[in-house]
């Protein structure tokens, strides 16, 4: 079976052989399969897009950190399409497998014809294959089907010590699974029983297997070295046949390495269905479960020794992290830097002092800093906003919200458009837009904003050219607006009161720059505005 290169063998239609590139292939594929069910409602031919497909063959882990749901999430996080073909339901925890129960085999034959004859996945993956039936199942299929590539990880003892796919799996394995594979990714104990037993513990002797299993008949193989010393880098060796590479990365000092190995085969699939080669398919795919990793470093999901990575680098960021509400806009600061400078105090403490008065959201506008210094600005006030539980926004820079993790972004109307600043932060990050006229803020409810700000409302110094719109303008903003608003320009102590008092309902707050920050006591200023925030809602 061979992997992606650029000329494509083409299954469907023999009329498309002579195709060049992968992409082309995709769309003639879908073509011929549209040809074949003329009656399938779709939209015209350019609207269809074939996406990048892995099909995996593997055990559901009901702790979800490794096996069948491992695969589906690493997919994912690549972008890829996965499909399941599942051979065993495994009870299992981070403690260990309590038990196993083997799909009978001629179900999954059943489930391998369902997706292989109408889904046409780019690339089937194999993890658990417990028995010697299912084995020779799958291998009668993909005959049956054949498929792009082949990734087999030659699932047989779990982490945590049980048999989940045992000895008398390995003549199937050795003589029918193997010689197919286009990729074969064991660690070392499975390196280990592939080749009769021998000992494995260097990364000279893991050299030496992927030479010996390369002449198992596989076409690549990864012998990964996860289980090498704790005091080791993780190393993976892999040969094509000719050379070897070497896969380095330093080792990551966590508990939660359940599933490296169904991840990491994972993600060489699904790569080599986006249409890499398989040296890139390994790199990329070595280079995520770094990431995973890392971002799975300090979890707490279970009770034992062993817990689930984080496939989607995402897990933690909830944790501090809660909606917005739109209360959150009542006192609105927003800091300058100029203004910081003349008053000899850094972001970080003006923004801090801001708090400790009451603010009750926080917005970084800094014009004129350096990149590397607004990060490293954005990462401090992030600590302090998330243990007061205030959110802290960026002006203008996607960059530097991603980068730094804030909980969003306020932009302008010449700013990033607010619908791709959605599409780039995703659908939880609090977007809020600048807004001078209804039309405006119809737009940014359109775009996915979650607040408006509207004004200047009176005349200020912070912005140069910048039209007032006075509280007329304010109030038709308001009552125009499906989303909430917070009011800004030239507001403070002494007329704070009169916004409020505006009474229409979303109106929730008002947004100040230079009556907090120049000044010369931050913390008594914040104070002062919020008491008069507070007697003008009463
Ligand atoms: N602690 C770690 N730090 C960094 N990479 C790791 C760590 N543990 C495993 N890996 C990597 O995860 C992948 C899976 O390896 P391994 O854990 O040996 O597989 P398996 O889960 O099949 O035993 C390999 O690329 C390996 O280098
Ligand atoms: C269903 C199933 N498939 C594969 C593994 C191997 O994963 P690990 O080696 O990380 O325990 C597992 N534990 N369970
Ligand atoms: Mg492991």
């Amino acid at each position: 079976m061979a992997y992606f290169c650029t000329q494509i063998p083409v299954l469907l239609n023999p009329g498309v052989a002579c195709i060049k590139s992968f992409h082309q292939y995709r769309f003639l594929h879908i073509k011929a399969m549209q040809d074949d069910k003329v009656s399938t409602p779709t939209p015209s031919d350019e609207c269809m897009v074939r996406v990048p497909h892995v099909l995996t063959v593997a055990g559901s882990d009901s702790g979800a950190g490794a096996g069948i749901q491992a695969d589906l999430k690493a997919c994912a996080a690549r972008g890829v399409y996965c499909s399941t073909v599942i051979t065993a339901v495994t009870a299992q925890n981070t403690v260990g497998v309590q038990g196993v129960n083997i799909v009978p085999e001629d179900f999954v034959a059943e489930q391998l014809r369902s997706v292989l004859s109408d889904m046409h996945p780019d690339v089937v993956k194999t993890g658990m294959l417990p028995s010697i039936g299912i084995v020779k199942t799958l291998c009668q299929s993909l005959k049956e089907f054949p498929v792009q590539a082949l990734v087999v990880d030659p699932v047989m003892v779990s982490t945590s010590g049980h048999t989940l796919a045992g000895p008398s799996i390995l003549d199937s394995f050795r003589e029918e699974l193997l010689p197919m594979a286009d990729i074969v990714t064991p660690n070392l104990k499975e390196a280990s029983a592939l080749l009769g037993g021998v000992p494995l513990e260097t990364i000279a002797d893991m050299h030496y297997a992927a030479k010996a299993i390369h002449d198992i008949g596989p076409r690549n193989v990864l012998v990964k070295g996860g289980d090498l010393p704790a005091s080791l880098d993780a190393v993976d060796v892999f040969y094509d046949g000719k050379d070897f590479y070497v896969f380095q990365s330093s080792r990551i000092m966590t508990p939660n390495t359940h599933g490296t190995g169904c991840t990491l085969a994972s993600s060489v699939a699904a790569e080599l269905a986006k249409g890499s080669q398989m040296l890139s398919a390994v790199k990329v795919a070595k280079r995520y479960i770094e990431a995973a990793l890392s971002y799975s470093k300090n979890i707490a999901i279970g009770g034992g020794r062993q817990g689930p990575v984080d496939h989607l680098l995402k897990l933690k960021s909830n944790v501090q992290r809660r909606p917005f509400d739109p209360c959150d806009l009542f006192l609105y600061a927003v800091t300058d830097s100029r203004m910081n400078k003349r008053w000899g105090r850094s972001i970080v403490d003006a923004v801090k002092a801001a708090i400790e008065g009451g603010a009750t959201i926080i917005q970084l506008r800094e014009k004129e800093v350096e990149t590397s210094d607004f990060l490293e600005a954005a990462k401090a006030c992030l600590k302090i906003c998330r243990v007061h539980g205030v959110p802290l926004l960026i002006n203008d820079r996607i960059d530097v919200a991603l980068a730094s993790d804030a909980d969003g972004v306020h932009i302008g109307q010449s700013d990033m458009p607010a619908h791709v600043a959605r599409a780039l932060l995703g659908p939880d990050k609090i977007i809020g837009v600048s807004c001078k006229t209804p039309e405006h803020a119809l737009q940014a409810w359109i775009d996915g904003a979650d607040y408006i700000g509207s004004g200047g409302v009176y005349p200020t110094t912070t912005k140069e050219n910048n039209k007032t719109i006075g509280l007329d303008g304010l109030k038709t903003v308001c009552l125009s607006s499906k989303l909430p608003v917070v009011a800004i320009g030239g507001i403070g102590t002494s007329n704070a009161q009169a916004i409020m008092g505006l009474g229409v309902p979303n109106l929730k707050g008002v947004a100040v720059v230079s009556a907090l920050f120049d000044r010369e006591c931050v913390l008594t200023e914040t104070r002062k505005l919020l008491e008069v925030l507070k007697e003008s809602t009463k």
